[in-house]
């Protein structure tokens, strides 16, 4: 029985690997379609309805009528459960064999004893109670064992799920307050910060330089535009700036102090607020979604209302029916691309960040919304420093600086008036915009 145990826990621990690993890809296709379902829907629009069966790991089978990009998804999402049952299935023979020898070994035993009990008795005197003794020993344990090795898969997958949990648990993440950094919880910046001789790469790409000697600085206040074609590494400098990587080589400084060396992780990125090209909501009500902002205390409602007058989305959340209280759903569904930036710039006002971070914050927006968001960022960017990346360079021709990279390189800098003297590349820019 031992035996067993030890065998049913080599095949089972392999087929658990294998199974896990093709129901997390069955789980990944599964969510990716739904959380992206319009996109799914759009995309198999124009095909015809057809039926597709379904074989399930259980045995059973679904049929499902489904058309064009879906039918894709359920195809893939299908081959994903039959790799989930294919490693399944040998692991089930195996485990079967286990259970029945759990019924067959204590029986077995139950008969070899009487049988040796009866032939010691009849020829050498052998107590009789001692042969029941002996009989009620092994059929218990044999049994108890038994029980225990249909526990054994259980705990076995149980061992592998906890060791994962507490891998993810147990993580260092490579970006965190530094050891003896002291954390001021009173420092506020006022905004001037300073790149100096950066140079990185992503971790997952080690070989290829992002951004190569970047100098930039910038005083309290002022607004600072990053363009340049894409890829050349403009969002880089703003996740830079949030410490969600470190620089390989170089310093970042806010307000002169050197982030990584002197600043604790939470006080630095309370001195930011970023609005992101696609806007992030919770499923939940809308004041909530703007006091997410601030979490570290309660957000006294007039607070609220007042960065959403000035995000200007204050009228547009009075004509709602419960106003405030109107829950967005998943992803903030209920509002449009425009109204759902706007809602994300009220929540990073109510921070009262210094540096305000703009990672294309527009350039997904119509031009009607885009005049309506820009003129909510003009207003949040007031008496804070801006840092903004923008592909549409009329949205940055007041900047007091714009930065123009080209492959991890600043190779311009200066205002819209000055770049447009130089005739070089933002000039060139510029006239492929019709913004000169
Ligand atoms: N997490 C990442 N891991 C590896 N490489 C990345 C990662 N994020 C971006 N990159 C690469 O870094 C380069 C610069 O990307 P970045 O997002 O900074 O460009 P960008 O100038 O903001 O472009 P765009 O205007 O298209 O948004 C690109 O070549 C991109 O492929």
């Amino acid at each position: 029985m031992f035996g067993s145990i030890f065998l049913e826990r080599l095949v089972s621990q392999s087929a658990q690997r294998r199974e896990r690993a093709a129901m997390e890809d069955a789980t990944t296709v599964a969510t990716e379609a739904i959380v992206s379902i319009r996109t799914v829907q759009s995309l198999g629009l124009l095909v015809t309805f057809s039926p597709v069966v379904f074989s399930l790991p259980s045995g059973r089978h679904m049929v499902v009528s489904v058309a064009g990009v879906e039918r894709v998804f359920l195809r893939r999402f299908e081959e994903a459960l039959a790799r989930a049952h294919a490693a399944v299935a040998p692991g089930g023979w195996w485990r079967g064999l286990v259970l029945g020898l759990d019924l067959y070994v204590p029986f077995m035993i139950f008969c070899s004893v009487l049988v040796y009990g009866a032939i010691l008795v009849a020829r050498e005197g052998f107590a009789y109670n001692n042969v029941m003794l002996v009989n009620g020993a092994l059929m218990y344990g044999a049994y108890m064992l038994g029980q225990a090795l249909v526990m054994a898969p259980g705990f076995d997958a149980a061992r592998m799920c906890s060791a994962r949990i507490l891998a993810v648990v147990h993580r260092e993440p490579k970006v965190k307050t530094e050891e003896g950094v002291k954390d001021n919880e009173n420092w506020a910046a006022t905004g001037s910060f300073s790149i100096k001789n950066v140079e990185f790469s992503y971790p997952t790409r080690p070989h290829q330089r992002i951004l190569k000697g970047v100098n930039l600085e910038v005083k309290a206040g002022q607004t600072v535009a990053l363009v340049g074609s894409s890829g050349c590494g403009k969002s880089t400098i703003l996740q830079l700036l949030q410490r969600y990587y470190d620089p390989d080589s170089g310093t970042i400084e806010l307000d002169g102090r050197e982030v990584r060396a002197t600043l604790s992780l939470v006080r630095l990125r309370r001195q930011l607020g970023v609005v992101q090209q696609e806007p992030v909501l919770f499923n939940r009500s809308l004041a909530e979604n703007i006091a997410y902002g601030d979490t570290a205390r309660e957000v006294p409602m007039n607070e609220i209302i007042d960065c959403a007058k000035a995000a200007d989305i204050h009228n547009f959340i009075l004509t709602l029916p419960q106003g405030y209280e109107t829950n967005l759903g998943a992803s903030g569904a209920q509002l449009s691309g425009g109204q759902k930036q706007r809602v994300c710039i009220a929540r990073a006002l109510l921070r009262r960040p210094r540096l305000l971070l703009l990672d294309e914050a527009t350039s997904a927006l119509d031009a009607n919304s885009e005049k309506a968001v820009t003129r909510a960022l003009e207003r949040a960017a007031e008496g804070r420093t801006c840092v903004t990346v923008a592909h549409r360079l009329s949205t940055i021709k007041d900047a007091d600086l714009i930065c123009v990279l080209d492959k991890g390189k600043i190779v311009e800098r200066g205002t819209h008036a000055q770049l447009l003297s130089l005739q070089g590349r933002y000039w060139r820019m510029c006239r492929g915009q019709h913004a000169a």
